[in-house]
Formats: C-alpha cells, structure tokens, sequence
C-alpha cells in the first residue's frame, strides 16, 4: 500500500510541529523518518497510524482519503521502543492476541492461528521461544516478539517508531540488519523514526531528514550522504569540517562554486588529503593529535585558529607516519559549498 502526506500541519498551541509535510511512500518501501529529537518524527509517524490528528492536510493509503479513518481501520502494524508485550502472555499467546481479538467473522480457526504463529515464529527466528513469558527474553527477542506480534495481523502498513532505541549497540545493530533482511522478504511498505543517522542510512530504502517540523531532504541514503541538500543535512549526517565565510580559491573550483559572497564550505573528514609536500590549493598546518581508532586513523590538524578533522585508512597512516607538531599539507577531494549561512546550526 503506497502511502501520500500532503501538506500536512499539526501544532501543540502555538508550538509548530509539522510544517506543510508533502511525501510520498512508495509500496513496499522501507522509508526512514530521520531527524533530532523534537523534530516532529513520532507525531507524523503518529498521523500516519491515525494515533494523532493532523490540523492541515491529507494522509492517503493507495490513494484513497484515509485522514479520518480511526487507526483499527487502517491496517496498520506498530512495534514502538518500549516494548509493548503482554506480561501475563506467553510468547505464543503474544504473537496470536491480534488474530484471537479479530471479529468473529474474520477469526482464523485455532488451527490456522497454531500454524501462523508458528510460521511467524519461526520468520522471526524464536519459535524456540514459544512458551517463554516476556520477562524470561532479552530486550533484542523482545522487540522481535513485538515485530512478529505487529506482522500477525499482515498489516498493509508497518510502523515502527525507535524500535531498537532502548538496545546495546551490539544488538540494535544485529537487529537492524536483521529487520533489513526481514523487509527484503515481506515488502511491505514500512515507515521507520529513528534519530540515529546511521541506522537510518543502513537500513532504508529512502530516507527522510526532518528538521524542526520541515522537510530537508528525501533522498536514498546515498543520496542524503553524498549530495546533502542543506548544510542542516550536512552535519546531521556524519562528521564534517566547517570553514565559514571563506572559500579557498582553488577549493572554490574543487566544488565548482564560483559565486562571490558570504559562503560556508563543508569537508568530510574522509574528503581530506594529507601531503608532505605543497601543491596547488594545498594549506599548511600542524598535526595535533594522531589517534588510530579500528581501521581508520583520526588526525586533529591546525590552520591557522581552525582545527581540522582528518581521517585517513590505517595504510595511508603507514606511509605517512604523521607524528605529532609536523608541519604537512592539506586539501580537500571534495567540498560543498552553500551561500546561506542562515540556519546551519543544528
Ligand atoms: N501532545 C503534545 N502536546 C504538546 N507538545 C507535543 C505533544 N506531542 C509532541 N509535542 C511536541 O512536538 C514536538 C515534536 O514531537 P515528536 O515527538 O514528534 O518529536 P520527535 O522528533 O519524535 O522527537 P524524539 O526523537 O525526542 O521522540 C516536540 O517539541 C514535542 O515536545
């Protein structure tokens, strides 16, 4: 089921919460809403599931006007950060509640809801689990549970809003992967708020950057990365070297910006060279700080009253040995540069 937002508004008082929000969720998506916290991403997650209603503008599934379908009606699938099982339920009797509550019209027969939970089970790797009460699993099962228990019901929509935020980072990232998997198989279109930039770029099939209930930039998480729209995206997205209201001219040609004026320009760490020897657009500084952290190195230089930071792939470091107070050479790969500085503090 494809997903619409067209222009949709929602304030708390006088607080803006969303502002005039247009996007369009392809079926079988995985999209991520990304953004700080406060943005606005539970509440359009929450106008998406009809949990919240929006003061302006529309919410259509596969075209047709859901905006005030109540949420039962809009086959939806929700897992949330806290986990949201039942304590007094085995894992079995979690996973078939939606299945059990159904009218009894709809109801499958004690046989069939044996056989899909089961299958659910299994989908989500614990059928091993099956009598297990939620307090006897780790917080990852829990929230796989949850995954399977929102699944039982073969909703149109999945929602989940921070599903791993509550996790060690060992399991969020194993869970993440394995809910990458598990999207590739069941294709449906599912709508992911995470505040974590490189949960969402791993994960998503599109990524949505929210910043103060507005829209920065929709793009796939290369796109978003590589081709940040606004310098917002920019420093959300990964570390970046910022050099305000000067634009080295040779660096100037590297990001094909020409223009005259008040300009910022952005580096990724990863962007910059490190030489021993001066060549065109090259600036001199002094190395800092050298720390090897896994495969790659970070190098804090100085120009000037600005630090830098670099970071090169260990090998690079062996074959330049950067120790600490040399003088070297620098220059970017690559550089964005924006003309607006307005707004650029996240
Ligand atoms: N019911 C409410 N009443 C008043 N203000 C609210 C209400 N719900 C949300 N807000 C405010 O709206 C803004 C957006 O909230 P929302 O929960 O959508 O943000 P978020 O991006 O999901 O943040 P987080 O990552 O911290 O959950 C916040 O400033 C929040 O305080």
């Amino acid at each position: 089921m494809s997903i619409d937002i067209q222009h949709i508004s929602k304030q708390f008082g006088s607080f803006v919460a969303l502002d005039n929000i247009n996007l369009s969720l392809p079926t079988g998506e995985l999209t991520a809403l990304l953004g700080p916290s406060g943005c606005g991403k539970t509440t359009l997650l929450r106008i998406i599931a009809g949990m919240e209603s929006a003061d302006k503008g529309q919410v259509l599934f596969s075209g047709n006007d859901a905006t005030h379908l109540h949420t039962r009606d809009r086959n939806v699938g929700f897992v949330f950060q806290h986990y949201a099982l039942f304590r007094h339920m085995t894992v079995f009797e979690n996973v078939a509640f939606g299945l059990r509550v159904k009218p009894k019209s709809e109801r499958p027969s004690e046989s069939q809801i044996k056989k899909k939970v089961s299958q659910l089970l299994d989908l989500v790797q614990l059928g091993w689990l099956a009598d297990r009460y939620p307090s006897q699993l780790s917080g990852g099962q829990r929230q796989r549970i949850a995954l399977a228990r929102a699944l039982a019901v073969e909703p149109k929509v999945l929602l989940l809003d921070e599903p791993f935020g509550a996790l060690d980072t060992k399991v969020r990232k194993e869970l993440r992967r394995w809910l990458r998997h598990l999207h590739d198989e069941m294709h449906i279109t599912s709508v992911f708020v995470t505040h974590d930039q490189e949960e969402a770029l791993e994960v998503a099939d599109k990524v949505v950057v929210l910043n103060k209930g507005k829209i920065e930039q929709i793009g796939t998480p290369d796109e978003v990365y590589s081709q940040p729209a606004t310098p917002f995206v920019y420093q959300f997205l990964g570390n970046v070297n910022v050099f305000r209201s000067r634009v080295h001219g040779s660096w100037a040609d590297i990001a094909n910006h020409h223009e005259e004026g008040d300009s910022i320009a952005f580096i990724r760490p990863h962007d910059i060279e490190i030489q021993r020897e001066a060549s065109l657009g090259a600036l001199q500084a002094t190395v800092k700080f050298v720390h090897p952290i896994g495969p790659v190195v970070r190098v804090e230089i100085a120009h000037q009253s600005e630090t830098i930071d670099v970071e090169l792939s260990r090998e690079r470091q062996t074959i330049l040995n950067l120790r600490h107070g040399e003088q070297i050479w620098f220059k970017p790969r690559q550089v964005q540069v924006f003309d607006s500085v307005e707004d650029f503090v996240i």
